[in-house]
């Protein structure tokens, strides 16, 4: 036992963290962070956004209303932000993430461990953010890990209770961000199927530009329900297709984030797919939103990747035309039946029969 007044009743050595970007994300996690006993050193890109959060501990432009932690401060010096922090956490937007990661690699302290907070794939390599980080920095895996999770960052900020899953091949870098993030209003579980966390968060805004769609189109509930179930049908074909695990889809990285993604209108996917419904092009949709949708950027490399493996995703094909304006906002459909009429079956796995129909008919797994 460690006797007492040694280190027994000395507080932990507080950890030194950084964080990459701050957008609404990045400020969040920050306060989580700084909430859960860090010591946090924000990265902003303006240093008028740095000195507000260091010196009022808010950051108005992004989480208005909310004020964070005295341990979270700010820096629009990359090095001065990454320089001893043992986790960096990361939450820029994914295409430019690449040009990041070259920024700070000469700052990183040797053994810091990265973590993508992003949900997003690269456009031109098709690469999740965790893959980005190995290629670009030529990154042990073992040292990266990512977060994902129904986690829309205002209500976080606003203590509102929540889970998230930490991901990583490595299991002890899971927990340890886990514990580094854990607060009274923030849980986070683990898992080491990173693929699936990954792919979870990138395919539920696909879907939520869907929700958005037929919203601003005036579709009602029915119409939704079949998109969100349907659409998890999709992810969870596309993910395993890819190695993913079914039951990470069916968690808070897969299902949870595709609820809170498509029931709120905090959600900027879903708010440029509802711009879109109500007739608006592309080029305006994206004039008019200041925040990062990744699902616009997505849709192209995921639908890629699909036809890469062979899997059938009518949703994010109808996503895909509705942006590229060759398919009105009003006919974007569930696609419950094949295109010949043929009633498909619901799922392949649970009834024996259903599969022979499959065979017969062809099947949305190729
Ligand atoms: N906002 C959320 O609720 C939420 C939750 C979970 C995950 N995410 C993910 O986190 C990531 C970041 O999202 P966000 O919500 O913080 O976006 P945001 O638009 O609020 O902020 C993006 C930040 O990146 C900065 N940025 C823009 N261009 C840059 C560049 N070239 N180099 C470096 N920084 C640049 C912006 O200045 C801003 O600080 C996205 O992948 C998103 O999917 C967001
Ligand atoms: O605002 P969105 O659409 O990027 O969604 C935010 C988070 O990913 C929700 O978990």
């Amino acid at each position: 036992m460690t006797p007492r007044g040694a280190t027994g009743l000395q507080k932990a050595a507080r950890r030194r963290v950084a964080v990459v970007g701050a957008g609404s994300w990045g400020t969040s996690f920050a306060k989580i962070l700084g909430d859960a006993g860090c010591d946090v050193v924000m990265w902003a890109r303006r240093p008028e956004v740095a000195r507000e959060i260091s010196v009022a501990k808010r950051n108005s432009s992004y989480l208005p209303g909310i004020i964070l932690p005295l341990s979270v401060t700010a820096t629009s010096d990359l090095h001065e932000a990454v320089a001893g922090a043992s986790l960096v956490f990361l939450a820029v937007p994914a295409q430019t993430l690449r040009d990041n990661l070259r920024d700070i690699e000469a700052s990183l302290d040797e053994g810091a461990a990265l973590v993508s907070l992003m949900k997003g794939v690269e456009k031109g390599t098709n690469l999740r953010m965790s893959q980005v980080i190995e290629e670009t920095l030529d990154f042990d895996p073992d040292r990266i890990a990512v977060i994902s999770g129904p986690n829309l960052a205002l209500e976080i900020a606003q203590e509102q209770p929540t889970a998230a899953v930490a991901s990583s091949r490595n299991l002890e870098l899971a927990q340890t961000v886990a514990m580094a993030s854990a607060t009274p209003y923030f849980k986070t579980f683990v898992n080491v199927d990173v693929i699936g966390t990954e792919f979870g968060g990138v395919l539920k805004n696909l879907i939520a530009l869907a929700i958005g769609i037929v919203d601003g189109v005036g579709y009602g509930e029915n119409t939704k329900a079949s998109i969100i179930t349907r659409g998890l049908v999709e992810m969870t074909d596309f993910a395993v297709a890819f190695g993913a695990e079914t039951p990470t889809l069916q968690g808070l990285a897969g299902l949870g984030d595709l609820i809170a993604t498509c029931q709120s209108p905090l959600s900027r996917n879903n708010t440029a797919g509802r711009l879109l419904g109500q007739g608006y092009n592309l080029d305006d949709v994206v004039a008019q939103m200041n925040q990062t949708a990744e699902g616009i950027s997505s849709v192209a490399p995921v639908l890629a990747l699909a036809r890469s493996r062979g899997v059938d995703m009518p949703i994010v094909e109808q996503v895909s035309m509705v942006l590229q304006g060759t398919l009105s906002p009003k006919n974007l459909a569930p696609h419950l039946t094949t295109e010949d009429g043929v009633p498909q079956p619901e799922s392949s796995d649970a009834i024996p029969v259903v599969k022979g129909w499959r065979r017969l008919f062809g099947s949305t797994k190729k």
